[in-house]
């Protein structure tokens, strides 16, 4: 690691400037040239894991924070550019006084990498934005603007530029020094502390919502639990806790498996080949997107949020305005939800215009098709967008399923076309899929990878395949559902057991939300593709026979009422028995009898080796973007690293013995691939290549 650089200048008003600089972005650093600091450096924390020496963790939080600047001789400002993250916004917080650029970020994320802040943060933040603020901050994990952080109270003036941040900086440093303004020590203060009764009541509240997420993630009470010991004891007391749990939670299992989703998600931006060439992407200002419905909408609503301007085709006026309706409604909700100010939602909205032409094609640089999944309709539409975009213009179509070979096949225009698979709804799901053809340009791809980063979507690059890499890998968790349905086992059990395991809802749940139909579809596709492990399920045919479309009627597995929590319709296990008696695959006609884990493993288990082949055919670049694409994709848990982190906890050795035991009870599905059976003989951890 190259040395960090620090330096001190001294001016002529005796203000000392102290810049601390280690490029990229300062990880625990001062001030470098555009971020003020990220926090404690990353690598720092996977040393220790890989080690379990937490003695590579920097003494920081008494010493340096407390010790030399809170209540050293001197003064100190800290001038704010950029992002100041985890320890960085602590040491900032150890300050006097906290001066920012209009376009500085600030917050603790460090529970998103199963950690607590460990230089002050617990006990700075209530002092400063009260109890309440800094719960929310902290449990979100959430990075706020420098205008919003001096609404709740952590900066104390926010400049416009970046030549006025040292000089507002330095006349405030000569302001307290001289008595004009005061020194404030943020560990002393009270001010914004509610008295232990009212404070204990607001932490309660917050443990009972905690107690909602899966026991693995041990991090967010003992993080109440340390603001308490503060709000209790004392600052001081709080810190020397805060520091203890930190290093005991560095350790830890959730932190791990969290620290590696971080760099897996870090990895899926580096494409060999393409990132590390010397090729120059293009700007992506105008985009056409087609197609107006949930897909195209949301796309839409993700890429004006983003500054991008859209041009929306829909077929007819009426179409038209149920989409622009569409967009308004996702806008406001973010409004609703704190997650977007009124100001910046009309913005976005002033870059929308529709269409039901192809006039205004002539100069944008992408149009994304959003459109049906009917291969003819596609075929048409990129016929006639060839026609008309410019020639730089990138080709991308959002189908989950449909070869990108065949939709452009009545174009000449191959190296343009790409797939931008993004997942429902586009404007809050994270992931973005980039497929590639075997002819799809280089600068396609770089465009594409820099359009993700724009429009804040962690980017995988996939190869052209049915279903790429995320449908593909997750659609064994939906039929694995089904064959143990059909095996006898009950579907609530099945969904309580799933949710248990950290899944948002469990699959019977998810078929309602996502719509039969679409999942037919699927099936079609996959039992096309790969017909030796494809089951044919008649439960979801039997549903919509009994006139069940799941949420879209609130009908499904679930009864689904406007305000209401989902309720399982007991009622829809006589289609469960009509399907068992159909599917007839029960041994010796009774139901089978399994423990909780091993429905886990029934629905897991696929998925990895599903996840195996698709690793083996190179359909994606590494393993480890199959983590990243489940956390993000379908939801897997965090804390449990991703798909295939979980898979090396278990070891590939066992799931290869699980599968083959059930590939001889239950059938072709649970054949375990000749990938997982190669790593497992070898004892090889799934991760490596
Ligand atoms: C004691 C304390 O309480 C504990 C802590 O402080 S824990 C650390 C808390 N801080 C964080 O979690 C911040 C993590 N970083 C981020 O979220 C994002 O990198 C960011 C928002 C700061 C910047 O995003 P962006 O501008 O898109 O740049 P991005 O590409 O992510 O980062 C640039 C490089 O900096 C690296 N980097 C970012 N944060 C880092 C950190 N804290 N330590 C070391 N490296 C870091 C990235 O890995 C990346 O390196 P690479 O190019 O080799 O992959």
């Amino acid at each position: 690691m190259a040395p960090i650089l620090v330096s001190m200048e001294i001016g002529k008003d005796g203000i000392a400037i102290i810049r601390i600089c280690n490029p990229p972005v300062n990880a625990l650093t001062f001030s470098g040239d555009d971020k003020f600091c990220v926090g404690l450096d990353i690598n720092i924390i996977q040393k220790v894991q890989k080690t379990g020496d937490t003695s590579f963790l920097p003494d920081a939080s008494v010493e340096l924070v407390i010790d030399t600047i809170e209540n050293g001789k001197k003064p100190s400002v800290a001038a704010i550019q950029g992002f100041a993250l985890g320890g960085g916004l602590e040491l900032a917080m150890g300050c006097s006084a906290r001066i920012a650029t209009s376009r500085a970020e600030l917050g603790l994320p460090e529970l998103k990498l199963g950690l607590i802040p460990g230089c002050g943060g617990t006990q700075r933040l209530p002092r400063l934005v009260g109890t309440s603020k800094a719960i929310e901050m902290l449990m979100s994990s959430k990075i706020i603007t420098s205008e919003e952080g001096k609404e709740f109270g952590i900066i104390d003036d926010v400049v416009s530029s970046h030549e006025d941040l040292l000089t507002v900086s330095r006349l405030w440093a000569l302001d307290i020094a001289e008595g004009r303004k005061p020194r404030t020590h943020t560990l002393q203060r009270t001010d914004k502390i509610k008295p232990i009764h009212e404070s204990s009541a607001i932490l309660e509240v917050q443990r009972q919502q905690v107690l909602k997420t899966p026991r693995s993630m041990p991090h967010y009470k003992v993080c109440l639990d340390v603001i308490e010991e503060g709000i209790v004891s004392g600052g001081y007391a709080g810190v020397l806790k805060e520091d203890k749990v930190f290093r005991e939670l560095v350790l830890s299992k959730s932190a791990k498996a969290l620290l590696h989703a971080y760099f897996a998600e870090r990895a899926t931006s580096k494409v060999p080949g393409i990132t590390d060439c010397k090729i120059k992407h293009r700007k992506i200002e105008k985009v056409a997107v087609i197609g107006g419905g949930l897909m195209g909408s949301g796309i839409a609503t993700a890429l004006i949020l983003s500054s991008i301007q859209v041009i929306l085709k829909e077929i007819n006026f009426d179409y038209l305005l149920k989409s622009l309706k569409s967009i308004e409604v996702n806008l406001h909700s973010l409004v609703k939800r704190g997650e977007l100010l009124e100001k910046k939602m009309k913005k976005a909205f002033s870059l929308l215009k529709g269409v039901v032409d192809y006039e205004e094609f002539t100069n944008v640089d992408m149009v994304i098709e959003a459109v049906n999944e009917e291969v003819l309709l596609k075929q048409s539409i990129f016929e006639e967008i060839e026609k008309i975009c410019p020639p730089h213009c990138i080709f991308a179509s959002n189908t989950s399923t449909i070869d990108l070979n065949v939709i452009g096949a009545r174009t000449k225009s191959q190296d343009r076309i790409v797939g931008t698979h993004l997942f429902s709804p586009a404007h809050v799901m994270p992931l973005l899929e980039i497929v590639q053809t075997e002819n799809t340009s280089k600068l396609v791809i770089l465009d594409v990878l820099k359009f993700a980063k724009i429009i804040q979507k962690i980017p995988i690059v996939v190869k052209n395949c049915t279903g790429f890499a995320v449908n593909r890998t997750f659609f064994p968790y939906m039929q694995g559902a089904e064959i143990l349905a059909n095996l006898g086992v009950d579907v609530f059990r099945v969904d309580r057991v799933i949710t248990e395991f950290g899944m948002r809802i469990g699959p019977f749940q998810l078929f309602d939300l996502s719509g039969y139909s679409i999942f037919l579809a699927s099936v079609k596709e996959f039992a096309a593709a790969f017909p030796d492990r494809t089951f044919q399920c008649p439960l979801v045919q039997l549903m919509m026979a009994n006139g069940r479309t799941g949420k879209k009627n609130g009908r499904g597995y679930y009864l689904y009422k406007k305000g209401k929590i989902p309720e399982p319709d007991l009622s829809v296990l006589k289609i469960v028995e009509e399907s068992r008696r159909l599917a007839s695959i029960m041994p010796g006609g009774e139901p089978i009898s399994v423990m909780d884990q091993e429905i886990v493993e029934m629905l897991f288990f696929p998925v990895v080796n599903e996840a195996c082949r698709v690793i083996e055919e190179g359909v994606v670049l590494r393993a480890s973007d199959l983590d990243v694409a489940s956390i993000h994709g379908m939801k897997f848990p965090s804390e449990r690293g991703g798909i295939m982190y979980w898979a090396d906890s278990i070891g590939a050795e066992y799931i290869y013995a699980r599968l083959k035991y059930w590939s001889k009870a239950y059938g072709n599905f649970f054949q375990p691939s000749q990938f997982l059976q190669e790593k497992a003989t070898k004892g090889i951890p799934l991760l490596e290549l």
